[in-house]
């Protein structure tokens, strides 16, 4: 399919053989007259003498005689040592060029050369343009023999994604039909299915740069999850992440890469739609009683200040003044039963299906025995809003659906209990598209319109540019209050989605 002999260029040039101690200096004094090509060293071996070695000359000198070199460089050389100039010949082959050489020789003149793609661990992902379709597997060739073996797969996206998940088809062009494959970021590692799940390797910094904005011990709910790249990070800063996706093999993937990473226990993973998963998780569950809230924040804080006061003091007797501690399992079990124990609330929400009623076969988890195994052993920030349950406190959401997630943030509209709620309340991040003929005040005014509420100091990121006339935001602000549900009468919700 490929001849690759018809990539050589045989170069016909001169040497000059000199005893190899000789090699430094003369580098030295033939400097822009020594072979000058990538990856190929001017200094080689004399085949008929070890104590010898052969300098390359350029291109540039032509004759036996070294005319083209200034007399002065030769003179210098002359007083070192014998020099005697020898043929040489060198054959750039076909493993010599670079992708875009070799393409350039094979596709028509004019054609961009599409010499670049994006990794996914050992895969090659390209996007082959209608017009070089007839060239695709000669195109997928040159790039896995030039890239192997870091690249293994080389595989060309067909037709546009329509599916919700997000997952683009593929088909294999060159190299093994193995499209499991795992990815470093920073000091996460990612392992999935690259034709089953979805992954983008280009927003690797804007997981990074919102996940730099969370703080260890806060409560994070990533609505459209995939298979974690925010989640996974987000835990091992010692966040404990509520993590959702539709796609089962998304969250399969997700699970196996919470375990790799090792944060299982501050990730609990969801597979259902987000609009149910966030009615569920900020559900009241029917067997949770309200106690009367000075009540329980001065037990909680009674008892958190003492604590805090031990081991604050451990050194020099003095305050540490360090806001995230280590929150001791006595706490978690004085405020499960501050609030008639979480264990009992558990066994009492039969009414209102939770997520963790789909318990082991589909892997999800309970909230509650999530925030229970990451309470009872992690660092967590020191007040009663570490210990909440996620319809009392949740630190930020993630959206990261950009063609729909605006249309997501009706399922706000109320969803919060004023009676229930501690601190202040989420950070939404919900990332959208906004097209060239669109503005900001467009896209706040969707949002607003979503949640019937204005949104207070709306903040706005640029992820990256798309296509020509669009780019992907990242719209970030604090969950109005507006979304608190006003209805005194109905403490407890029955959540229809959910039933
Ligand atoms: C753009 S991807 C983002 C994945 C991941 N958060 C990331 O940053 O790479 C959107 C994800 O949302 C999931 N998804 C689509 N519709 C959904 C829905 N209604 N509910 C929950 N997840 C959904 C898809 O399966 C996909 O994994």
């Amino acid at each position: 399919m490929l001849d690759e002999s018809k990539f050589d260029v045989h170069l016909k040039l001169w040497a000059l053989r000199v005893p190899r101690e000789f090699c430094k200096v003369g580098t030295r004094i033939l400097n822009g007259y020594l072979l000058d090509k990538a990856r190929i060293k001017p200094i080689t071996e004399d085949p008929t003498c070890e104590k010898n070695r052969y300098m390359i000359l350029s291109e540039r000198v032509q004759n036996p005689d070294l005319s083209d070199i200034p007399e002065e460089k030769l003179g210098e050389l002359k007083v070192l040592c014998k020099i005697e100039v020898v043929p040489y010949s060198l054959t750039l082959g076909y493993s010599y060029w670079s992708t875009d050489h070799v393409l350039k020789q094979i596709l028509p003149p004019g054609v961009e050369v599409p010499s670049s793609f994006e990794t996914i661990g050992h895969i090659a992902h390209l996007n082959i343009h209608d017009e070089l379709l007839l060239y695709k597997d000669v195109i997928a060739k040159v790039i896995y023999d030039k890239n192997y073996p870091r690249i293994k797969t080389v595989v060309n996206k067909v037709g546009t994604i329509t599916n919700e998940f997000r997952v683009p088809k593929f088909e294999v062009l060159a190299g093994q039909n193995d499209m499991v494959t795992e990815v470093k970021q920073y000091r996460a590692t990612f392992k999935l299915d690259y034709s089953l799940v979805y992954w983008n390797s280009r927003l690797e910094h804007e997981h990074m740069r919102l996940v730099s904005q969370f703080r260890a011990g806060e409560t994070i709910c990533d609505m459209f999850a995939g298979v974690g790249p925010f989640a996974i990070p987000a835990a091992q800063k010692g966040c404990v992440v509520y993590a959702n996706d539709l796609n089962p093999d998304s969250i399969r993937f997700l699970k196996i890469n919470a375990e790799i990473n090792k944060v299982d226990d501050l990730v609990c993973a969801y597979n259902m739609d987000a609009r149910k998963f966030i009615m569920q998780l900020m559900a009241v569950p029917n067997g949770e009683i309200k106690m009367d809230p000075d009540f329980l924040n001065r037990k909680c804080s009674e008892k958190y200040e003492m604590e805090a006061n031990e081991e604050s003091k451990s050194e020099n007797g003095k305050p540490t003044g360090v806001e995230v501690k280590y929150v001791p399992d006595t706490i978690t079990s004085d405020l499960e039963c501050a609030q008639g124990s979480s264990r009992k609330a558990d066994t009492s929400v039969s009414a209102v299906k939770r997520p963790s009623e789909n318990g082991g076969a589909d892997g999800t988890h309970s909230s509650e025995a999530c925030r229970r195994k990451w309470s009872t052993n992690k660092r967590m920030r020191g007040s009663e809003i570490s210990n909440a349950k996620t319809w009392e406190h949740v630190d930020h959401l993630i959206m990261n659906l950009p063609a729909s997630a605006l249309q997501f943030l009706d399922v706000f509209r109320g969803i919060l209990h004023r009676e229930y709620w501690k601190g202040p309340l989420p950070w939404i991040h919900c990332y959208c598209f906004m097209r060239a003929n669109e503005t900001q005040e467009i896209i706040v005014s969707e949002a607003e319109s979503a949640l019937n509420a204005r949104i207070q100091d709306p903040i706005f990121h640029r992820v990256r540019d798309v296509a020509p006339n669009k780019a992907m935001f990242c719209l970030s602000f604090r969950l109005p209050e507006a979304c608190f549900n006003e209805d005194t009468t109905d403490n407890v919700i029955h959540n229809a989605a959910g039933e």
